[in-house]
């Protein structure tokens, strides 16, 4: 078993160390370069053929935590103290290997390099050698996203980008709004659920009264002041506009200046969008006739607009 996990663990280690990065490619080229040279010095090229493994395993860890697997795994030999003396990569790389090396004297370069060797691949090592790029691999993506939070953040202040809305708004004064703050309570939407309630009656009219044929005198008199409601003529029928005074986006006086006579043309020259019809369909209080065509209590007797229409 050994050696079926010997053999097969340098082909596939070298594949993703290369992928992951340059950096620890260049740190194994080295410390590998160092441990050949070592080896061949010492011995026969078998021996500088098992060293690499080992080598390769190191520098494995090395991208994220080189000298925590040295430290563990040399930890019985002078590895971790050289480590420690030589913080410095290639230095430190190199060190531990020349320590082993070194303190080998007594079993030759040759013997305790292929224990090490030996006792490197057997071991669970890959196995945990490469849970530990997993997890390593997370902590250096920790290192990696630290920079990329880093450039994010300065990007968002300058993300002040948005900036670009200010001569968006510029553009915009040209025509000043002359709407005006409603008071709590008239917003549209409330006018909306006002005048949709099929119960409410805002015409201003005794309950159940017929729609009225409006003559211009009648008209006139109803100016919204001494106690009258203000009416006004939109496409020929004639709304009571007291109820909705309040809730006029444009303000009360403004709603007034069509007060007692046809606002047609006024309304249409401010705001033609508005669906009149539809807003103040509950304040339709009849259609507006000549003079001479209705008479002042004229109403139309059927309550539909259909026949309101029929009888023009
Ligand atoms: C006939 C006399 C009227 C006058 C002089 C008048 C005047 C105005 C003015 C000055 C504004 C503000 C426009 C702005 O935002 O700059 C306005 C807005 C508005 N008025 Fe009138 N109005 C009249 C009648 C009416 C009537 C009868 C209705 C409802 C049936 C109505 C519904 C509205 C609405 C919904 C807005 C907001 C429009 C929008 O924001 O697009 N107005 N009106």
């Amino acid at each position: 078993p050994s050696l079926f996990g010997g053999p097969p663990r340098p082909p596939i280690e070298p594949p993703p160390r290369e992928t992951p990065g340059s950096e620890s490619a260049d740190s194994l080229l080295d410390s590998d370069a160092v441990t050949r040279d070592e080896g061949a010095n010492g011995a026969a090229a078998v021996q500088i053929s098992i060293p690499p493994p080992p080598v390769i395993q190191h520098t494995a860890p090395e991208p994220d935590t080189d000298r925590s697997s040295y430290d563990e795994e040399q930890t019985t030999p002078k590895a971790s103290a050289a480590a420690l003396n030589t913080p410095v990569p290639a230095l430190a790389l190199s060190a531990p290997e020349q320590t082993p090396t070194t303190s080998k004297p007594n079993g030759a370069s040759p013997a305790p390099t292929a224990a090490a060797s030996a006792l490197m691949p057997p071991p669970p090592r890959p196995p945990t050698l490469r849970p530990l790029p997993t997890g390593i691999s997370s902590s250096s993506p920790s290192l990696a996203p630290p920079r990329t939070r880093n450039l994010p953040v300065p990007a968002r202040g300058p993300g002040c980008s948005t900036l670009a809305p200010p001569p968006t708004h510029s553009s915009k004064p040209a025509k000043p709004s002359r709407a005006v703050v409603l008071s709590p309570g008239h917003s549209p939407l409330d006018w909306a659920r006002l005048s949709g309630n099929p119960t409410a009656d805002l015409r201003g009219l005794p309950p159940g009264s017929p729609y009225l044929r409006v003559t211009p005198s009648m008209l006139k008199k109803m100016t919204g002041r001494k106690g009258k409601d203000a009416w006004t003529v939109l496409g020929g029928r004639v709304y009571n506009m007291s109820p909705y005074l309040p809730f006029h986006p444009g303000g009360e006086p403004e709603l007034l200046r069509g007060a007692g006579r046809d606002g047609t043309r006024l309304f249409g020259e401010i705001h033609p969008w508005v669906n009149y019809e539809g807003m103040l369909a509950a304040c339709l209080v009849g259609i507006y006739v000549p003079e001479e065509e209705g008479g002042e209590a004229a109403a139309v007797r059927s309550g539909g607009a259909g026949d309101m229409e029929a009888m023009d």
